[in-house]
């Protein structure tokens, strides 16, 4: 179970937030979208823990995960949260495989040479496995984002704006690809946005 209950936060007491309530079963997925500058983000952040809320609470597998020390949140987000941003995040004197690799030894768990085989290949890049992310292409990177979130088998994954720098036929390919890794696996995706192209692929979706 996934949800999130009565989320308040403010920017330095300037700035006022108070989401809806989100609750998704495994398997289920969210498009939340929203006006620039509404908040999204900032959503996006207290559910994955990288912000704390003022009140309210995110609880996913039975544990409110703000009652959670720094060090366990940073664990428990590794180990259960993918997390897909506009721009990827790799370490770009490792080739990809490595960089799987390494998101798979920061959340405490060996090196699973099978599990990144599978990921890369249902991306359709496991053939690039030992280039350095910077020489991908741009819809390539975006896959070796995608399996950046899902090398752990999140049961939860967060995609921030994943298509905004895409044409139309790539967004789709994004959303897609998300959706059907998700379904994979049993994980609940939740995806924010201001591209309204996404809207009619989701079957549920919130406006903030
Ligand atoms: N670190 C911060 N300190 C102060 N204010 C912030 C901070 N981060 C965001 N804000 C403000 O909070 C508001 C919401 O920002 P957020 O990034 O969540 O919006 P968004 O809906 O994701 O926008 P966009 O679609 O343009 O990316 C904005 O007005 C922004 O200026």
């Amino acid at each position: 179970m996934f949800k999130t209950q009565s989320l308040f936060f403010t920017y330095n007491n300037s700035v006022d937030f108070s989401f809806p309530d989100i609750e998704l079963d495994a398997g289920e997925n969210l498009l939340i979208l929203g006006e620039s500058g509404i908040g999204k983000t900032t959503l996006l952040h207290l559910i994955a823990g990288l912000l704390r809320p003022v009140s309210g609470s995110v609880e996913l597998l039975g544990t409110s995960i703000h009652q959670l020390s720094s060090t366990q949140l940073d664990s428990f987000r590794g180990q259960h949260i993918g997390l897909v941003f506009q721009r990827p995040h790799f370490i770009h004197s490792l080739s990809l495989y490595e960089n799987l690799a390494l998101v798979q030894y920061l959340a405490g768990e060996n090196p699973n040479q099978n599990r990144i085989n599978n990921v890369l290949a249902s991306l359709g890049i496991r053939r690039k496995q030992g280039e350095k992310p910077h020489r991908l292409s741009q819809g390539e990177q975006q896959r070796a984002a995608i399996a950046l979130a899902m090398v752990n088998n999140p049961q939860l994954i967060l995609a921030d704006k994943p298509t905004s720098s895409l044409d139309d036929r790539n967004c789709m390919k994004v959303a897609i690809l998300l959706k059907e890794q998700a379904l994979e696996t049993g994980a609940r995706l939740i995806i924010i946005t201001h591209d309204q192209r996404l809207k009619n692929h989701f079957s549920h979706t919130m406006q903030l």
